[in-house]
């Protein structure tokens, strides 16, 4: 047998598959999608199997081939489809198949964990006569494969037979955590007659082992937990040992799941009646979960209309067909409120996935997926990845977001792979957004998504009030705190009726930099081209690109002068300006320092909600999401840092962020206000997003794009090369380059390469070329070939090359 593998050396002379041959021995085992050891070249490696046949290829001798040696996994954790779909991202997003298939494993899985092997029930005396190792296993239960191999080298490869006939399994240990929790639970092994028999023979002093047979009395199938005798019925661990002893309980290890959610207990929710509006978009999304055949939707909703209450219908659709849903959600609105909306309506067939997860709490939550024990995922970017089988249906909330794309390899962006896994499945993809990004709306409206709307709040609840401040105004006004006198007076009024409000301090594009007043000298990372970031806390200023840290310096290094200070506004200074301004008010500070720590964040969401806060202050943080009945104002600090970015998105993402945080206010009964504070009050993105305009901005932003040559008009592909020595660095780029430029067609524009706008970061020097294109069809392909022509030419210099597809950072 010939396994074809995929090893894991990312680079593209080894991006192809390798024949190897599958010794008897670990045949039981393997399987595509495998994850397994071979030997390549002199070390050993990790790689997947992608193929399975029993001759090579191209007549290739047998004999001449290396063996498989290890086979890492029980069952492979790679499912076919998983398979093909990093097949097609390698493709896509020209990066080695191989780098693909690690982003859709759990890190567990990638790390170098350790593999122990488990008894399972089967085993028993009989079958363990002739084995050493089974002895050994059936006594300790489990042993770590390492040991295993020295110990006992010539029962080594009966091992993969013994766990394809399910008498042993095997697991990792994330480095010195077991990654399967494991619990003590106890169960009775006498009949209800025995129990009476030795309940009556007992002494007066055997308190605890009365209540344990007391308790198995009344439920003589169930197991308990040891935790659980001791909290609940005060049984001890040592009396329930000396039961074992005597043989009438047995004590056993179960595996339990790291519930993240353990603790908490979730009423079930009833859905409430829809609206006519949610019925008007449901119909055409549940006929399509139905037909079980691909369809895709774009959900255009205002803030509060209800989009969230059809995904949990159309879930619950797909889960009544008997298939599973996906739904995907920015980390950063992934908060326990969402959570709770899903488990309240699906209970235990949900699996939630994201960042703020051990290692192995995700590994766990994956585990429930690949096992087919849940039927829902929840989870940011790389849920998209989940291991169902039978996918019916993939929900994207807040399909504009960023965060959707992967700023690293494989550079992919989870909309489309979304896509592409809904058509493979014919699956239905229901992206949802009140701002959805240009591209996906431009698509919608020529017809490649069904459009559907919904314009207004659930129950006619007006959208709230937006009222725009020119903070220049305010300077020439003598104003010179950063809150505006309207601001400043809606405060002291909701302070006044006791409501709540929320404040946004942007902070895209805006950073506590360093700068000296009297000669304009600004610190800067020498490793990098970018201004350093001033650090409140141990009054340092630190480069966010290399970590480079210095002390605040008392004199300006360049003039001495001594007025040198932080620009820029934090959320702290905010924080310090309402206390002063409003004695006695009481803020709830969300930022990178208050939620560092494990579920701060959910904490202090949670004493907001009871009212322990009358404002939260935050940055992005807080934009998404929160849904609190008592918010009645929103106010934002400065909308319009974010809008001078080099970025051709500017505008759309700070339309995007004063809808979204003007969202939070009056969602409920009492009616909401927004504040929005800003130097450019004619800006077009804040003058459509205070009337709630989507369509008018859309129009507005399409003509830039079209003028300035940016999607969606134009698609975009950018290179970017890195090197110690810029005459190298130059020179790789344009290897790239020129053979790129004899071959694109005469209508698409290749810019560079030039300097990138960050030019330099940790020493390295950057340049780029920007690929403008519409008809290129076989963009891909040039670029691959342009890849290895680069790679043949770079095989001394080692310079770095980076290809992003629709890249969303021109930095
Ligand atoms: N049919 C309905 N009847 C009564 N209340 C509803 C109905 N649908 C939704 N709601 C409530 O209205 C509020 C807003 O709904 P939901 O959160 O689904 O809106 P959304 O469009 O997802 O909002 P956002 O995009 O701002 O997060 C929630 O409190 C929700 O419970
Ligand atoms: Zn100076
Ligand atoms: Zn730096």
């Amino acid at each position: 047998m010939i396994a074809h593998i995929i090893v894991d050396v990312p680079v593209s002379r080894t991006n192809r598959p390798f024949d190897y041959r599958v010794p008897a021995w670990l045949s039981p085992l393997i399987q595509v999608g495998s994850r397994v050891v071979v030997p390549f070249g002199p070390r050993k490696l990790q790689g997947y199997v992608v193929g399975i046949s029993e001759n090579t290829e191209h007549g290739v001798d047998e004999d001449r081939l290396k063996d498989v040696e290890q086979v890492m996994d029980d069952t492979p954790p790679l499912t076919a489809e998983l398979l093909k779909m990093s097949e097609w991202m390698s493709g896509q997003y020209l990066c080695p198949w191989v780098t693909a298939v690690q982003a859709m494993l759990p890190a567990v899985l990638k790390g170098k964990a350790q593999k122990w092997l488990t008894a399972s029930d089967q085993l028993d005396e009989r079958i363990c006569a002739n084995s050493g190792l089974l002895w050994e296993l059936l006594r300790k239960r489990q042993l770590p494969l390492a040991e295993v191999e020295k110990q006992f080298p010539d029962e080594y490869m009966l091992i993969p037979g013994w766990i394809h006939s399910g008498l042993i399994t095997t697991e990792y240990q994330v480095k010195d955590r077991i990654t399967k929790k494991q619990q003590s639970f106890v169960k009775c092994l006498l009949s209800p007659e025995q129990m009476m028999e030795v309940l009556g023979s007992l002494s007066a002093r055997a308190d605890q082992m009365r209540r344990v047979l007391e308790l198995f009395l009344q439920h003589p199938a169930d197991s308990f937990s040891i935790q659980t005798m001791r909290d609940e019925f005060g049984v001890n661990r040592s009396a329930l040992k000396s039961m074992e002893a005597k043989g009438w309980v047995a004590i056993e290890q179960v595996e339990v799941y790291r519930d993240p959610y353990a603790n908490r207990r979730f009423v079930e929710r009833k859905k409430p009646a829809f609206t006519l509006r949610q019925q008007e978009v449901l119909a055409p999304i549940i006929r399509s979960i139905q037909e079980s055949s691909y369809a895709s939707f774009l959900l255009h909703g205002v803030t509060g209309s209800g989009k969230t209450e059809v995904y949990l219908e159309a879930i619950e659709h797909t889960l009544a067909k008997g298939r599973e849903a996906i739904f995907l959600v920015p980390e950063i609105s992934l908060t326990p409120q969402m959570v709770e909306r899903f488990k309240e309506r699906f209970g235990a067939d949900v699996a939630v996935l994201h960042s703020a997860l051990s290692q192995g709490e995700r590994y766990d939550e994956w585990r429930k997926i690949i096992r087919k024990q849940v039927k829902v995922v929840v989870g940011a970017r790389s849920a998209i990845f989940a291991p169902f089988q039978n996918v019916g249906l993939i929900v994207i909330d807040e399909e504009h977001e960023s965060s959707y794309k992967q700023e690293e390899t494989p550079r992919y962006h989870a909309r489309e792979v979304a896509l592409w896994r809904a058509k493979e499945n014919g699956a239905v993809l229901l992206m949802g957004s009140a701002t959805p990004a240009l591209e996906t709306y431009a698509l919608a409206t020529r017809g490649r998504y069904t459009l559907l709307e919904m314009p207004d709040r659930v129950g006619h609840r007006p959208m709230p009030q937006v009222h725009v401040v020119d903070m220049r105004e305010e300077l020439h006004a003598e104003n010179r705190s950063m809150f505006s006198r309207l601001l400043h007076e809606m405060i002291a009024d909701r302070l006044k009726k006791q409501e709540q409000m929320v404040i946004f301090l942007n902070r895209r594009g805006f950073s506590t930099f360093v700068m000296c007043r009297s000669c304009g000298y600004t610190l800067n990372c020498i490793h990098c081209d970018i201004s350093l970031t001033y650090h409140k806390s141990n009054h340092t200023a630190r480069c966010h690109y290399c970590g480079y840290t210095i002390a605040q310096p008392a004199h300006c290094p360049e003039c001495q002068s001594e007025h040198i200070r932080f620009f820029g506004t934090g959320t702290q200074k905010v924080e310090a300006e309402l206390a002063k301004l409003f004695p006695g008010i009481r803020v709830i500070r969300m930022d990178v320092d208050t939620t560092s720590r494990k579920g701060s964040h959910e904490e202090l969401l949670s004493k907001f909600r009871q009212g322990q806060g009358d404002v939260l202050l935050g940055t992005q943080m807080i934009a998404k999401g929160l849904d609190f009945p008592r918010v009645t104002l929103a106010g934002i600090i400065a909308a319009d840092t974010s809008l001078h970015l080099p970025d051709f998105r500017a505008a759309e993402k700070t339309f995007q962020l004063l809808t979204q945080v003007g969202g939070r206010a009056g969602r409920h009964e009492l009616e909401g206000d927004v504040v929005i504070q800003t130097y450019t009050p004619e800006h077009y993105s804040i003058i459509h997003a205070t009337r709630h305009d989507y369509p008018a901005f859309y129009q507005d932003e399409m003509l830039q794009r079209r003028r300035t040559g940016y999607p969606p008009y134009y698609r975009l592909v950018l290179i970017t090369f890195s090197h110690e020595d810029v005459p190298v660095v130059i020179r790789g780029a344009h290897v790239l380059g020129d053979f790129l430029r004899q071959r694109v067609a005469s209508t698409t524009i290749l810019l560079g390469p030039v300097a990138s706008p960050i030019a330099r970061v940790k020493d390295r020097f950057r340049f780029q070329i920007m690929l403008k294109y519409r008809d290129e069809p076989n963009v891909t392909e040039l670029l691959t070939q342009a890849t290895a022509a680069f790679e043949e030419w770079n095989k001394q210099q080692k310079v770095l090359m980076t290809i992003d597809v629709d890249p969303y950072v021109l930095l």
